[in-house]
C-alpha cells in the first residue's frame, strides 16, 4: 500500500532535515499509530504522503503509483480517488450541513464515484448510510455543522474520507479534543469502516494509550534517521 524509501525533507527555513527516513512499509488494511514528540515532523511525513508537502529526495510509492511521477496538475486527482483525510481541525465547510459535507468527498473524483455506482449505491444514500453507522441520528445530517458538537464534527469528518471507500486514510490527530472514552469509541467506528474493504488506516496521535488497538504502532523517532 506504502513504500517510503530514503526519503529526505528538508523545510527552506531549516538548516537540517526534519525527516530522513530509509524504509517504511505500510500493508493493504494494515492499521497504524504513528507517534513521536512534538515537531518530530509527523504533519510533514502524512502531507508528504498526501502530495500536499512536494516530495524533494527519496522515493514514495502509494499503491505501487510513484508519487514523483504524478504530474502537479493531477496530484489533487490522485489523493481524491485514494485517499481519505482526517485532521485535527476537520476542515468541514460550515455553509454546507453533514449530509453535504460528506458527499462533498466524492465530488472531486470519479474513481470515488464508480466505486459507488459499482457497489450500486449513490452519493447521497452511502452518506447517510456513513453518517448514521459513525453516530449521527437523522436530524442532525441536515442540521447546520457549527450546531454540532466537536465529537460529531469529527464523525462528519470521517464519514467524508470514507466514502467511495478510498485505499488509505490518513487521520492527523483526529481525536485530541475528546475525552478517552470517546476517542477510543471513535477509533473503534473508524476500524469498522476500514474493515469493511481492507482500507489501510494511519493514525497521528500523542496518545499513546490508543496505541494498543492498532495493528502496528511506530515511533518517528525510531525510523527517522535524522
Ligand atoms: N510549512 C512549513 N514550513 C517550514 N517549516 C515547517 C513547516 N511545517 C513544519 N515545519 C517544521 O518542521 C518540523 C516538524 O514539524 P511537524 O509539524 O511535521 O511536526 P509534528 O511531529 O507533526 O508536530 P506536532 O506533534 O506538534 O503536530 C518543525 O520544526 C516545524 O517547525
Amino acid at each position: 500500500m506504502i513504500t517510503i524509501t530514503d526519503l529526505i525533507h528538508t523545510w527552506p527555513t531549516q538548516s537540517h532535515p526534519t525527516l530522513n527516513i530509509k524504509a517504511l512499509h505500510i500493508d493493504k488494511g494494515e492499521r497504524v499509530f504513528l507517534h513521536g514528540p512534538s515537531g518530530c515532523g509527523k504533519s510533514t511525513l502524512l502531507g508528504l504522503l498526501a502530495g500536499i508537502n512536494a516530495l524533494q529526495s527519496g522515493q514514495i510509492k502509494i499503491l505501487n503509483t510513484d508519487l514523483s511521477t504524478i504530474k502537479n496538475t493531477h496530484k489533487d486527482r490522485f489523493r481524491a480517488d485514494h485517499i481519505g483525510t482526517i485532521f485535527q481541525s476537520f476542515n468541514l465547510l460550515p455553509y454546507l450541513n453533514p449530509l453535504e459535507n460528506v458527499t462533498l468527498g466524492c465530488e472531486f473524483s470519479k474513481q470515488r464515484r464508480k466505486r459507488l455506482t459499482d457497489k450500486k449505491t449513490d452519493m447521497t444514500t452511502e452518506a447517510i448510510r456513513l453518517l448514521k453507522a459513525l453516530g449521527l441520528n437523522d436530524s442532525q445530517l441536515t442540521q447546520h455543522v457549527s450546531k454540532l458538537s466537536i465529537g460529531q464534527q469529527q464523525r462528519v469528518a470521517a464519514a467524508r474520507a470514507f466514502i467511495g471507500e478510498p485505499e488509505l486514510i490518513i487521520a492527523d490527530e483526529p481525536t485530541s479534543s475528546l475525552d478517552e472514552d470517546s476517542r477510543h469509541a471513535f477509533i473503534e467506528t473508524l476500524f469498522n469502516q476500514a474493515g469493511d474493504y481492507q482500507a489501510s488506516v494511519l493514525f497521528v496521535s500523542h496518545d499513546k494509550s490508543l496505541a494498543s488497538l492498532f495493528d502496528r504502532q511506530i515511533s518517528l523517532l525510531d525510523i527517522n534517521g535524522v
